[in-house]
């Protein structure tokens, strides 16, 4: 399934703060969406997830404006993931994750053998089987992000939409959250991942979309978009470059 944004003008609070931003997400591929803090970036998420209705322009899936879906067809379709999201009541980690399926379910209808798989194949993916039991309030930030991911997962959306979901996770559950989303994506899914961390996009996004002040700057692949430039005048910083084992990193070094 394809994710367009037309002409996208955005609004927070009366003001602008996204301002005619277009761009295709496509299936097989990681999307990055790169800026500093304030440029728009969970806004613009929350647009293509369609839980923020544009000032101006269209969020399109698969070509049919995406305000026309339903509810629950639209879920079915397109998972979020919220920045910092949390869970308040104490639920048991497997119910948090058998919500992800809700979207499947028909009003009454209970979970089935191939709901309970999907619940499965999340916990397994995401690390968190022997969790399963614990109630979700009290585990750690990065437990709890993981579980979240489960949920998502566990409704096995075409396209999967997550705001920094790799704060918070210690550094292999970081590069264990990037190669899975990379191996969904690249079993024709589509992924679009809000970062800070160029490293991590510069490794696993196949393209990224650098936003600042409201606009989309740059895009294309990771070499062209972390380039000094962008670097310099968007974040105002200087990095160090390399590639290892045939894939580039970006080090942030020092103020620009
Ligand atoms: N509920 C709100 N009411 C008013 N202004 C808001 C609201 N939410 C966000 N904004 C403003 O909209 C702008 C864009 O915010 P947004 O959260 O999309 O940025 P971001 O790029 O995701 O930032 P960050 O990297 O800090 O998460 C910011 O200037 C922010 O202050």
């Amino acid at each position: 399934m394809s994710l367009t944004a037309e002409a996208l003008t955005l609004e927070q609070g009366g003001t602008a703060v996204v301002h005619g931003v277009s761009l295709g997400l496509q299936p097989g591929e990681v999307a990055g969406i790169l800026g500093p803090n304030g440029a728009g970036k969970s806004t613009l998420l929350r647009a293509l997830a369609g839980l923020h209705t544009p000032a101006q322009g269209e969020a399109r899936l698969n070509g049919e404006r995406l305000h026309r879906f339903r509810g629950r067809d639209r879920a079915r379709e397109l998972g979020y993931l919220p920045q910092a999201a949390t869970v308040h009541w104490p639920l048991p980690v497997e119910r948090v994750v058998a919500l992800g399926r809700l979207p499947h379910l028909g009003p009454w209808q209970r979970l089935g053998s191939e709901d309970a798989y999907a619940v499965d194949r999340a916990l397994a993916a995401t690390g968190v089987e022997e969790l399963r039991d614990r109630p979700v309030t009290q585990l750690s930030g990065g437990e709890r992000a993981r579980v979240l991911l489960a949920r998502v997962l566990a409704g096995e959306p075409s396209i999967l939409l997550a705001d920094e979901p790799v704060a918070g996770l210690d550094p292999y559950h970081q590069v264990h959250f990037m190669e899975l989303v990379r191996d969904y994506a690249h079993q024709g899914r589509t992924v679009a991942l809000v970062l800070h961390d160029l490293n991590l996009a510069a490794r696993f996004c196949d393209r990224l979309f650098l936003m600042d002040e409201g606009e989309l700057v740059a895009q294309g692949t990771p070499k062209e978009v972390l380039d000094p430039r962008h670097l310099d005048e968007v974040f105002g910083i200087r990095a160090v470059y390399g590639e290892v084992e045939g894939e580039p990193y970006v080090v942030p070094w020092g103020r620009a």
